[in-house]
């Protein structure tokens, strides 16, 4: 149904390949259910940790043991044990727009939040510098939510400042950086990294569906022994069946096969779907971030306000998502900007969700 298929929140259960997750899950219960009958290593277990260590540094060039690998079902979960790691003075610094959640989070968790000015490239180091921020919250590959995809050069930048002063840390969230399509996939930050500043968070809600919860970081070997000080009496966050089902699936070769598969499927849903707005709406939009990710941000030379295009959308049963949630210490700007995701967004649906789009801006 067409109500949430903008969403940029949702995947697509249709392209998830079921039966080999099945086959998977089999193959793990049968063969490992004994480990279920214990709490298994709180960062997740070894041998899952391990296959994951080797498709990052295949997939994005992280450079790390599996020892370093934590395991955590969700993001949230993960940047929330990472604050207890850090120097509790630390000020985070976020990127405005940014994901609001992560500002949240850290807000409940009583942290000092500043979002920090972005540009084309992500961002900003002269913003980064004159705020107080020594922990700075960062999306280079996809930045969250207008896509940029931050240069090697700012990649340089954004290191030295790391390792200009004591105490300052990277956290560099790359999520749905396994879908790439008019840009060349830039390694990771955290393997340009030689003095264990970078924390990597990655998940496997955007390239396999969020409803698994399977999320991880990387910690800097400093960080790591911390972690084992600090937080040992915790438990692993993420269910035993899920992390072996996921070892399987990814040891088996069908998670690079999905990988390529549903990059070739979004590539083309994204250009129908651009294909369709275009012809929809000419020039009274434009559209940026394209390049890689599940979604991109669609903006209206319209007088019409963001909450209104919303509003009308939702009376015509069409869910929509507007660039204003993103901004956490300012106003968002003008003209009216959404966010639509095109992951779970059928070709089929895509004539009736324009129109509705249409109406909601233009009746
Ligand atoms: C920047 C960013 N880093 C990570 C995740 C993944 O988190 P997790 O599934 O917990 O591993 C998301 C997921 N995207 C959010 C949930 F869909 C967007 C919410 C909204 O827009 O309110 C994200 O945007």
């Amino acid at each position: 149904e067409v109500r949430k298929s903008f969403s940029h929140m949702s995947a697509d259960i249709d392209v998830f390949p079921l039966e080999k997750w099945l086959w998977c899950e089999e193959q793990a219960l049968r063969k490992k259910k004994e480990l279920l009958e214990e709490y298994v290593d709180p960062q997740g277990l070894y041998s899952v940790r391990k296959t994951i260590a080797q498709f990052l540094s295949q997939s994005r060039g992280v450079r790390c043991y599996p020892e370093q690998i934590v395991l955590g079902s969700g993001t949230q979960l993960l940047t929330r044990q990472l604050t207890k790691l850090l120097p509790k003075e630390a000020i985070y610094g976020l990127e405005e727009p940014g994901y609001q959640r992560m500002y949240q989070l850290l807000k409940s968790e009583g942290r000092v939040v500043s979002a920090l000015e972005i540009d084309q490239k992500g961002i900003r180091i002269d913003a980064l510098e004159t705020s107080e921020a020594n922990v700075l919250l960062t999306t280079p590959s996809h930045q969250f939510p207008t896509g940029a995809i931050m240069p090697i050069s700012r990649r340089i930048q954004l290191l030295n400042w790391a390792n200009s002063a004591p105490d300052r840390y990277i956290v560099e969230d790359d999520y749905d950086s396994e879908y790439k399509y008019d840009a060349d996939s830039i390694p990771s930050l955290q393997g340009m990294d030689g003095a264990s500043r970078v924390i990597y968070m990655g998940t496997f809600s955007k390239s396999l569906l969020p409803g698994l919860r399977m999320s991880y970081m990387v910690l800097p070997i400093p960080l790591l022994e911390v972690y084992r000080k600090s937080l040992h009496f915790l438990m692993s966050s993420c269910s035993t069946i899920t992390q072996l089902t996921l070892q399987a699936f990814i040891e088996t070769g069908e998670y690079q096969k999905h990988i390529k598969k549903t990059t070739k499927l979004y590539r083309s849903r994204r250009a129908v779907l651009i294909e369709k707005l275009q012809a929809k709406f000419g020039d009274t939009i434009s559209v940026k971030g394209e390049k890689s990710g599940l979604h991109f941000l669609v903006s209206f030379r319209v007088e019409r306000s963001e909450a209104e295009i919303k509003r009308r959308a939702e009376e015509r049963g069409l869910l929509l998502y507007g660039i204003s949630r993103f901004y956490n210490q300012s106003a968002p700007p003008r003209p009216p900007t959404l966010i639509l995701g095109f992951a779970s967004m059928r070709t089929t649906q895509m004539d009736e969700a324009v129109e509705l789009l249409y109406e909601a801006v233009f009746r």
